[in-house]
């Protein structure tokens, strides 16, 4: 089975948890597009649901297929958002941002009742970390933020290169105006004291650490698909 297929087997396993009637968070991502693409076929079919897409680009996706649409301020309220994963852990604490949505993939998952993560098992690992850490950054005084990052990773012991993310010669801007820097920090033991750390620079607008938000993560590898529930 190759990489495209894993995406689709894990995708196919979420649409088994999605009810008629329900206020769906729809992820970012490759494997996130192959479940916008089944859930269009469920909705071509006469599923009803209705859409809180976490980036333009999977709006867009959404709308060219006929999955409705509606935005957390119509609807605060969602009961199930699928998304994809950088990195999951045994706990489920997962790294976003690959795609650089995180931001509103964390303001989604945040306002569901629960988060599904999808995957192929190349994304599982025992501690995060070896995927580099988005953090996205306000544009305003980048230089300082940067510093400021460097510092707080340094008393949690962690240090690597910082990478401001670039399309072509200029930085990646987020749906939101951001900027992104890749934390290649390696493995990261305390999660929630570096989540604490970043969220307590102004300049940070949010990182790619999602802790206790998944509540299942369904994971595709050769051998089939199975459920992850987070390790007691
Ligand atoms: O966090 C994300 C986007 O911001 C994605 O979920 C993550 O990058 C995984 O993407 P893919 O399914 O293409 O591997």
């Amino acid at each position: 089975m190759d990489a495209r297929q894993l995406k689709i087997e894990a995708a196919r396993e979420a649409l088994g948890h999605v009810e008629d009637g329900m206020k769906l968070g729809i992820g970012t991502g490759s494997t996130a597009e192959e479940f916008v693409r089944l859930l269009a076929v469920k909705v071509g079919e006469g599923l009803s649901i209705i859409g809180v897409p976490t980036s333009e680009r999977t709006a867009a996706l959404c709308t060219e297929l006929g999955v409705p649409l509606s935005t957390l301020d119509e609807t605060p309220r969602l009961d199930l958002t699928i998304d994809g994963a950088d990195e999951i852990d045994p706990h489920l604490g997962l790294i976003k941002g690959g795609g650089g949505a995180l931001l509103r993939e964390k303001i989604v998952a945040a306002a569901s009742s629960k988060m599904i993560v999808i995957a192929d098992a190349s994304k599982l690992v025992d501690t995060l970390g070896r995927f580099p850490l988005p953090i996205e950054v306000n544009p305003f005084g980048l230089g300082a933020t940067r510093a400021a990052i460097e510092d707080a990773a340094a008393r949690l012991g962690l240090k690597g290169e910082l990478t401001l993310r670039m399309t072509n010669d200029a930085p990646f801007v987020t749906d939101g105006g951001h900027f992104i820097i890749d934390a290649s920090f390696g493995r990261i033991p305390d999660t929630r004291a570096l989540s604490d750390a970043l969220h307590a620079i102004p300049g940070v607008v949010e990182h790619g650490l999602f802790l206790g938000l998944a509540k299942a993560a369904i994971v595709a590898e050769a051998g089939g698909v199975r459920t992850v529930r987070p390790a007691v």
